[in-house]
């Protein structure tokens, strides 16, 4: 049993500049300069996390190579295609088309080599060359819509990736499993019409992107019932997510049979993210990835392929990070200091009305057949 890892230091050299936060710098409106919050930090920090305790030994390295425009183009426009490329051409770069989604100059190139480095660890998965695997990628996708970049997304990696193992591969089935906190709209875009294609995403109840990821989202024509939304509330912890994992992930996935199980893997969704306000640990990262283990080994051969997104607190994304490789890997735990400081919290077990909303949304399962 072997996993796979993917990361290359020129993801860290897409360039989202000094932005403040979310929005430009803009002084007369009293925004300071700062860093754009989806900076290199989070993924260098995660990386060297990996490499320092040791888990980097345990791991198969799996090289990026660039996604081709072809492939690019099985989900994108043209016309956002050669957007990006074009302003990738300009001296300071441009945006992936939502005015909050800088790149710099060459930016064509590293959000090529991010959906190319999923391409890549999709195969690797389906080759058997390695069992599972996390392609720890920037800039992130699972926003991005076929006309245009979103939300810090240029192209959407995980979705270009599950085209790439549908159409070359001959992989017939494939479920994608968000778990970032936003909801994952792009890849949901890509596949709503289609039954062979599950997408399931746990988000924050309306945090981003304005208005999506309703439980009422459910896939249209042939697709209905294969696009599986669960907006939990604010305050969500390791008790809800873990519910959602066992009341709808893991029923969904039993009854759907993948051939292979794709993960929009973002940490955004930890205690210490400035960018939601869910609640979930290091271990809840951990049993959510040992239960998603137990599935694909009992439905398909282990096959999962994870896809990195969100998460902006340096300090503590690294260890969440972590502890899904790790238990991709079968390694033993390494100490997450934070854990007794976040483990504690009120609120990190189920709660009525977290219970609620997942029972809502698992009384539509049985609509996958
Ligand atoms: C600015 C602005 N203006 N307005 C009206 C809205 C709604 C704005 N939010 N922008 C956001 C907010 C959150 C993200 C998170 C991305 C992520 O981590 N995905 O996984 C991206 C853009
Ligand atoms: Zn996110």
């Amino acid at each position: 049993m072997a996993t796979g890892y993917l990361y290359h230091e020129i993801f860290g050299w897409h360039d989202t500049g000094s932005n403040a936060g979310l929005f430009g710098a803009d002084p007369a409106a009293g925004l300071q300069p700062y860093m754009h919050l989806e900076n290199a930090e989070t993924k260098r920090r995660i990386h060297e996390l990996i490499v320092v305790s040791g888990l980097i030994d345990r791991l198969e390295r799996v090289r990026p190579r660039h996604a081709s425009e072809e492939e690019i183009l099985k989900v994108h426009t043209r016309d956002h295609l050669e957007r990006i490329q074009a302003e990738s051409r300009w001296p300071k770069g441009g945006d992936a088309g939502d005015g909050f989604s800088p790149f710099g100059k060459g930016g064509y190139e590293i959000a090529a080599l991010a959906a190319g480095g999923v391409i890549t660890m999709v195969e690797a998965v389906v080759s058997g060359d390695v069992t599972n695997g996390y392609a720890l990628v920037r800039p992130p996708g699972h926003h991005a819509v076929a006309g245009s970049g979103m939300g810090f997304c240029v192209f959407g990696n995980l979705a270009i990736a599950a085209r790439h193992a549908r159409d070359v591969l001959g992989v017939r089935r494939i479920a994608v499993v968000d778990w970032d906190v936003h909801h994952g709209n792009g890849t949901q875009s890509f596949f709503y019409g289609d039954p062979d294609v599950l997408t399931i995403s746990l988000h924050q109840d309306n945090c981003f992107p304005p208005d999506s990821g309703a439980l009422t989202e459910r896939g249209d024509g042939a697709g209905f019932g294969y696009a599986l939304n669960v907006p939990l509330p604010p305050g969500t912890g390791d008790g809800g997510y873990l519910y959602a994992m066992d009341r709808v992930v893991a029923p969904a996935l039993q009854r759907f049979r993948p051939d292979l199980i794709l993960v929009a893997s973002g940490f955004d969704g930890s205690a210490m993210d400035p960018l939601a306000r869910q609640l979930l640990t290091s271990e809840g990262y951990r049993t959510m990835t040992r239960r998603l283990m137990e599935v694909a080994e009992d439905l398909c051969g282990g096959r999962i392929a994870m896809s990195h997104e969100g998460g902006y607190n340096p300090v503590y994304v690294p260890f969440c990070g972590l502890a899904v490789i790790e238990t991709l890997a079968g390694a033993e735990p390494f100490a997450d200091p934070f854990l007794p400081v976040v483990s504690g919290m009120a609120g990190q077990d189920l709660q009525p009305h977290q219970k609620a909303l997942v029972d809502e949304v698992a009384a539509l399962v049985g609509d996958i057949s």
